[in-house]
């Protein structure tokens, strides 16, 4: 086998050199010479002689690696089963849950592949079904370790692994283990998949693969398989169904059935016993019972992956003082593993788990299982509780949680041969931990969400159950469940909302196309492979949160509210009440019997109509106009497509949405507004240039005015003549750039220019008087001639006002 390669390296290296120099044909011939004895033997076998497994005609391949693995003494059903299933019979196994089945499969499948001699060749030659991804994976592994010296190629397919890996090693394989959605997506999906000669088709849990969970996808599996091979099916709880039988065109199968004379269908060494409770004390009851059992491996079963989800943080959170675990549906395929993994491995711990974890998987040494809610059939308790007490020495306890109204089960137990007693709880040792509870919840509003998931689900659980004997989602004190759970205001349960506001009569489905219904409901809950039968309608819920109490004491069977199915606008539901429908025999009260009426109520306007009307009205959904005050219509340049193609696309008006084409028209819109966005960042660039330089502006505009008022402060010559009257004006005055006019046009050009270096420009064009000059380097104008001006201070001073006018006209003169 390919996986062992690794282990056979180590284990033998000898054999292989062995094998190295041992002539081909030689080996050979002593194979076949070995096949033949074997194969001869098959008819000689009596179940009741077989001491230990060599008392079986099996290959040394195959008694080595049991060996290796302590198995020495075949249990009942692999002393019958294998013997029937090396002869090429066909059959049907049930033996007790934990009683060694999967090696009564997988010893056929190693001889049988054996004695074909099978190379990888050939391609796939066994195909192992089970229900869920934790058990193929638990078979994969026992397949391993049994037959790691055997040459088979092993692949375990199943969902939530790499798709395109398995895709390339489909055609290698001889030996798969999968689960049904997995196998028919590659069956569907790989061209390198063949089945053509298969050998062997078991399916583990047979019964739960042939149930409705899975009946299209088990259909269409089989389709795909030759006619002509054997086929194994074995499980706890067997089925009979002419009809199953049917349809894998079992050819006269064997009925091996160890067990079916003794006096109880689950283990001896398993002691289970039942406690009935209210709805409300039952988390308290399993919080003290889990603080009371903190040395021990527990396994709590739970009716649906939020109530597992819910428990397990809340407990998470008030912190019992031992390990817990969750495993259920909707987690990671990988969390799963680790989980599973964990769960194996650990001895003092508690795992919160839906029916996933109820079938076929062998976690060794759990000390006690509890069914926290009840089972919804007899299946699925032997199932549950069968997770412990496993093996040949295996022991174990199993406890059912009943509410009043489900005590009926007990009956059903007991008629099947389950010896299960009624235990009462010691109420002083329940501690519910409810303040605490309260107390998280209202501050932690993700933990509250969940339990108001929970909440909801474990009541739409309720009501998906077909035997409404001991199910009756109306006898539940919906308000107390609530509180137990932390909520102090219940979640509204629209549903049931709906169902008793519309006064419509609810029958309990009672013919066969009602079973049929049921086990539809079932399949559609189930999504992943049918891990879990509750992880859909988990995903469905997001109930409002209003209160809507109502007393136990009010709820009666005979007042079950009739429920009118098609007056339901509520989309998010649709599914479920959908199937619950057909689920349900609906009889219209005759008194308020109006049939017209009720006929045109009945059309609801889903929201897939509304988008269908608004689709043929050609409404742009989404889209704002703007208007002036004028009433004209403001265009939004960001929302008008312009490109080629969108015009294109609005002429041939395809209805719904092409993705391919609203992609290429993105892309082609994004052109524009790319360059859109450009002419906006150069404008916006423009502008702060603009800004910058108006502030410069301004600031060399302070600085003049400073100068200005500076000047004030020398000495003022305002009394002295205008040169220009007295002289006339001179040619040349704009050469030596004393011409404010001058600047001012100089400065304006400079502006203009923009993106000119101001000062170069000041350089060529604009010459301040020195005073502007000095200033403009900072150094005060009263120390450029401070001598100076004292003279002509001093001067003007001492001098009247005709005697300085005297003076001022000599000087000119002078000059
Ligand atoms: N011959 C044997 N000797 C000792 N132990 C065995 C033998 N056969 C099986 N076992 C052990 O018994 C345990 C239960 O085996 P297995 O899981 O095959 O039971 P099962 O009948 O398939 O149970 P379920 O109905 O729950 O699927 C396993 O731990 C397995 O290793």
């Amino acid at each position: 086998m390919t996986e062992n390669e690794g282990k056979n390296k180590q284990k033998g290296s000898k054999q292989k050199k062995f094998k190295l120099y041992k002539p081909r044909k030689k080996k050979s011939v002593e194979e076949d010479a070995a096949i033949q004895y074997l194969q001869a033997q098959y008819d000689k076998i009596v179940p009741d002689e077989i001491k230990t497994f060599k008392d079986l005609p099996l290959s040394q391949k195959t008694l080595k690696g049991l060996k290796e693995n302590n198995y020495i003494t075949p249990t009942e059903i692999q002393k019958q089963a294998i013997g029937y299933a090396l002869q090429g019979k066909d059959i049907l196994g049930a033996a007790k849950t934990g009683s060694g089945k999967t090696l009564a499969f997988l010893i056929p499948i190693l001889e049988n592949l054996f004695c074909k001699k099978w190379t990888r060749l050939d391609g796939v030659g066994a195909l192992v079904i089970s229900p869920t991804r934790e058990l193929a994976y638990q078979i994969y592994e026992t397949l391993r370790k049994v037959g790691y010296l055997h040459d088979f190629s092993v692949g375990l397919i199943i969902g939530g692994q790499n798709l395109k890996f398995e895709r390339k090693r489909m055609d290698q394989m001889n030996i798969l283990i999968c689960t049904p959605g997995r196998l028919l997506q590659h069956m569907d999906e790989n061209p390198l998949f063949d089945c053509n000669h298969l050998q062997i088709l078991v399916l583990d849990e047979a019964d739960r693969c042939l149930d409705m969970g899975f009946a299209a996808t088990m259909n269409a599996i089989i389709e795909n398989l030759p006619p002509e091979r054997q086929t194994l099916l074995f499980s706890a709880t067997q089925t009979k169904s002419v009809k199953d039988l049917a349809r894998l065109s079992l050819s006269f199968p064997t009925y091996v059935a160890p067990h079916e004379q003794a006096e109880t269908v689950t283990p001896e060494s398993l002691q289970q016993s039942y406690i009935v409770c209210e709805i409300d004390e039952k988390l308290g009851i399993l919080w003290s019972f889990i603080k009371n059992h903190l040395k021990q491996k527990v396994l709590v079963f739970m009716a649906t992956c939020k109530q597992v989800k819910y428990t397990y943080d809340l407990f998470c959170k008030l912190r019992p003082g031992v390990s817990l675990l969750a495993l259920y549906g909707t987690l990671h395929q990988e969390k799963r593993e680790k989980i599973y993994n964990e769960f194996c491995r650990k001895s003092n711990v508690v795992l919160f788990a839906t029916d996933l974890a109820s079938r076929g998987l062998d976690f060794p040494r759990v000390n006690w299982v509890i069914q926290m809610d009840c089972p919804e059939d007899v299946e699925t308790y032997i199932h549950r509780a069968g997770r412990t007490a496993r093996g040949v020495f295996g022991k174990g306890e199993g406890l059912l949680m009943l509410l009043p109204n489900e005590e009926k089960f007990v009956e059903d137990l007991k008629n099947r041969k389950i010896p299960i007693n009624k235990i009462s709880v010691d109420p002083s040792k329940v501690v519910a931990p409810q303040r605490k509870i309260e107390a998280l919840l209202s501050d932690n509003t993700e933990l509250k969400q969940t339990a108001q998931r929970a909440f909801v689900n474990y009541l739409k659980s309720v009501f998906l159950m077909k035997n409404k004997e001991i199910f009756n989602v109306q006898l539940l004190d919906t308000d107390a469940y609530a509180r137990s759970l932390g909520l102090i205001v219940p979640p509204r349960i629209r549903f049931m909302h709906k169902y008793q506001k519309n006064n419509v009569a609810i029958k309990q489905p009672e013919n066969d196309e009602g079973d049929k219904v049921v086990e539809k409901l079932k399949a559609k809950a189930n999504d992943d492979e049918g891990s879990d039968q509750s992880a859909s309608s988990d995903e469905s819920e997001e109930e409002e949160v209003i209160p809507e109490p109502k007393k136990k004491a009010e709820r009666t069977k005979a007042e079950i509210p009739k429920f009118d199915f098609h007056n339901n606008d509520d989309s998010d539901e649709d599914d479920f009440l959908q199937v619950k429908n057909a689920n349900i025999d609906i009889e219209t009260d005759p008194v308020e019997e109006e049939p017209s009426k009720t006929k045109k109520k009945s059309k609801p306007l889903t929201k897939a109509a509304v988008a269908k009307k608004i689709l043929k009205k050609k409404i742009k959904v989404n889209t704002t106009v703007k208007f002036t005050d004028d009433g004209e219509a403001i265009q939004d340049e960001k929302r008008d497509l312009k490109s080629e193609l969108a015009k294109q696309l609005n002429d041939e008006n395809i209805g719904g949405i092409d993705i391919e084409k609203a992609k290429e028209l993105l892309q082609e819109e994004d052109k524009f507004d790319k360059i859109r966005f450009r002419e906006k960042v150069k404008a916006k660039h423009k502008e702060e240039k603009r800004k910058l330089k108006n502030k410069k502006k301004e600031e060399m505009g302070e600085k003049d005015d400073f100068g200005s008022q500076s000047e004030s402060d020398g000495p003022d010559l305002s009394w002295l003549p205008d040169p220009d009257k007295v002289y006339g004006k001179k040619e040349d005055d704009n050469d030596d750039g004393s011409n404010s006019g001058g600047d001012k046009d100089s400065f304006r050009s400079n502006d203009e220019e923009g993106s000119q270096d101001e000062s170069d420009d000041e350089q060529i064009y604009h010459r301040p008087a020195k005073r502007k000059l000095v200033e403009s380097k900072g150094i005060p104008q009263e120390s450029v001639a401070p001598r100076k001006v004292k003279k002509i201070q001093d001067i003007s001073s001492s001098l009247s006002v005709q005697e300085a006018e005297a003076l001022a006209m000599r000087l000119l003169q002078k000059k």
